[in-house]
C-alpha cells in the first residue's frame, strides 16, 4: 500500500472547555479527494486549520507523507508543511500580474516553465499579463488554484473554495479544478457543507457532526447506506414512517419491512427519500397489486404539487393517518390537488433505523 499523503490520528481541539473536534482520524492517499462534509459549526474548518498548522491541537497527531508534522508536543510551522491552501476568500495580490501571482514564492530556473504549464492547465494563458481586477470571479479562482499548486504541495486543503461563485460557473470550475488536481496527483482535503458538492468532488466523504466523524465512504455508499436518520436527512429530504418490530418485521400501511436483528418492541423509523416513492393510479379505488419489491400500496390525496423543472415535488395527505409524504416524480406528471393516488415504497431503497430517544 502506498504511503498516505495525509494521516490524521485522533485529533482533539477544545475552545473554552468545549470540544469542537473530538477524536477525528482521516487518511488521504495520493491523488485522492476526501471531502469533510457537515453542517455549519461541526468543526470542519478547525480540523483543516490544525492540519494547515494555523491552529494548535490538544491531542492526536498529524503525519504528512510519512513525516510527523505535529502532535501535542511538537509542531512544524505552516510554511514547512508543504501544504497548499485554497479558501473561499482567496486573495490574489492586486499589484501583481497573473503570472507574478502564480510565481510568487517560487525559486529556481524552472519558475517560468512551471508558471506557463500551470496557466495552460487552468486555461488562463491568455491572461498571463493581466491584473486580478481585470479578471472575473471564476478566472481569479483559476489563478488562485494555479498559485496554490505552483510549489507542488503534497496536500491541498480547500475550505469552501467555490462558495463565492454563482451556480453555473461553480459546476464548471469544480470539474476543472478536479481535473487539474488529479493531473497533478495532489491529495486533497476539501471542506464543504454542501452534499451535492461533496458527491460531485469526492472519492471519499467523511461525514462530520458535533466534532466527530460519524460515517466515511464513497459518495455512492454514504448516500445509499446512511448510518442513521440524520445522515440520511443530510443528503436530501426524507419521509419517515414509524413502526414497531415484531419477529424481525415491522408492520406498516405499506406492508411489512424487514428489521433483522432488531429486538421485539423496538420503535423504528422507516426512512425513504422522496425520489424513491413510486406512484400509481387510483383505478376506481382498487390501486395497484402488491409486489415483493414494492410491498403494499397505500392511498393518499395530493395536497400540493410543485413544478421544479426536471421533476415535480408532490405532497400527499395519506388516508391511513393524515400524515404528509413527499414524492419526487418526473415533471411530465403534475397532478392536481385532491387527486387520489397510491404510493409504494421500494424495499431496496428504504432504511430502517431504531428510533432515537427524543432529546431531553
Ligand atoms: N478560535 C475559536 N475560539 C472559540 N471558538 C471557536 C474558535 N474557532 C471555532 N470555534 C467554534 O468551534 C466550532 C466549530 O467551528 P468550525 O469553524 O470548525 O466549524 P465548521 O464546521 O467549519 O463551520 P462553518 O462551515 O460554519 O465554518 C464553532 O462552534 C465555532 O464557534
Amino acid at each position: 500500500m502506498p504511503t498516505p499523503r495525509l494521516e490524521v490520528s485522533h485529533i482533539v481541539k477544545e475552545f473554552g472547555g468545549r470540544r469542537v473536534v473530538d477524536d477525528v482520524s482521516l487518511l488521504v492517499m495520493p491523488g485522492q479527494v476526501t471531502c469533510l462534509l457537515g453542517p455549519s459549526g461541526c468543526g470542519k474548518s478547525t480540523t483543516l486549520r490544525m492540519i494547515a498548522g494555523v491552529e494548535s491541537l490538544d491531542r492526536g497527531a498529524i503525519v504528512v507523507d510519512g513525516e510527523l508534522v505535529c502532535d501535542g508536543r511538537q509542531q512544524l510551522p505552516p510554511e514547512e508543511r508543504n501544504i497548499g491552501l485554497m479558501f473561499q476568500d482567496f486573495a490574489l495580490f492586486p499589484h501583481l500580474t497573473v503570472a507574478q501571482n502564480v510565481a510568487f514564492g517560487l525559486k529556481g530556473r524552472k519558475v517560468t516553465d512551471r508558471v506557463h504549464d500551470l496557466l495552460a492547465k487552468v486555461g488562463m494563458t491568455a491572461h498571463t499579463n493581466d491584473y486580478p481586477h481585470q479578471l472575473s470571479g471564476g478566472e481569479q479562482q483559476r489563478v488562485a488554484l494555479a498559485r496554490a499548486l505552483a510549489p507542488k504541495p503534497r496536500i491541498m486543503l480547500m475550505d469552501e473554495p467555490f462558495s463565492g461563485l454563482d451556480d453555473r460557473l461553480r459546476d464548471d470550475i469544480r470539474d476543472e479544478t478536479l481535473a487539474v488536481l488529479k493531473d497533478e496527483g495532489t491529495a486533497v482535503l476539501l471542506v464543504t457543507h454542501e452534499p451535492a458538492e461533496a458527491m460531485r468532488m469526492a472519492d471519499e466523504i467523511a461525514l462530520m457532526r458535533d466534532g466527530k466523524i460519524v460515517q466515511r465512504g464513497a459518495p455512492y455508499n454514504i448516500y445509499n447506506a446512511p448510518v442513521d436518520i440524520d445522515a440520511a436527512a443530510f443528503f436530501s429530504d426524507i419521509n419517515v414512517i414509524q413502526g414497531e418490530v415484531r419477529g424481525a418485521l415491522t408492520e406498516t400501511p405499506f406492508g411489512q419491512f424487514l428489521a433483522p436483528g432488531v429486538p421485539d418492541g423496538t420503535a423504528v423509523d422507516i426512512v425513504i427519500r422522496p425520489q424513491h416513492i413510486k406512484i400509481d393510479f387510483d383505478r376506481g379505488g382498487r390501486g395497484p397489486h402488491p409486489t415483493p419489491e414494492d410491498g403494499t400500496a397505500a392511498r393518499g390525496v395530493v395536497k400540493r404539487a410543485r413544478f421544479m423543472g426536471s421533476s415535480s415535488l408532490v405532497e400527499f395527505r395519506m388516508d391511513y393517518d393524515g400524515s404528509i409524504l413527499k414524492a419526487v416524480v418526473p415533471s411530465v406528471f403534475l397532478p392536481k390537488p385532491d387527486m387520489p393516488l397510491w404510493l409504494m415504497i421500494r424495499r431496496d431503497r428504504c432504511f430502517v433505523f431504531p428510533r432515537k430517544a427524543a432529546a431531553a
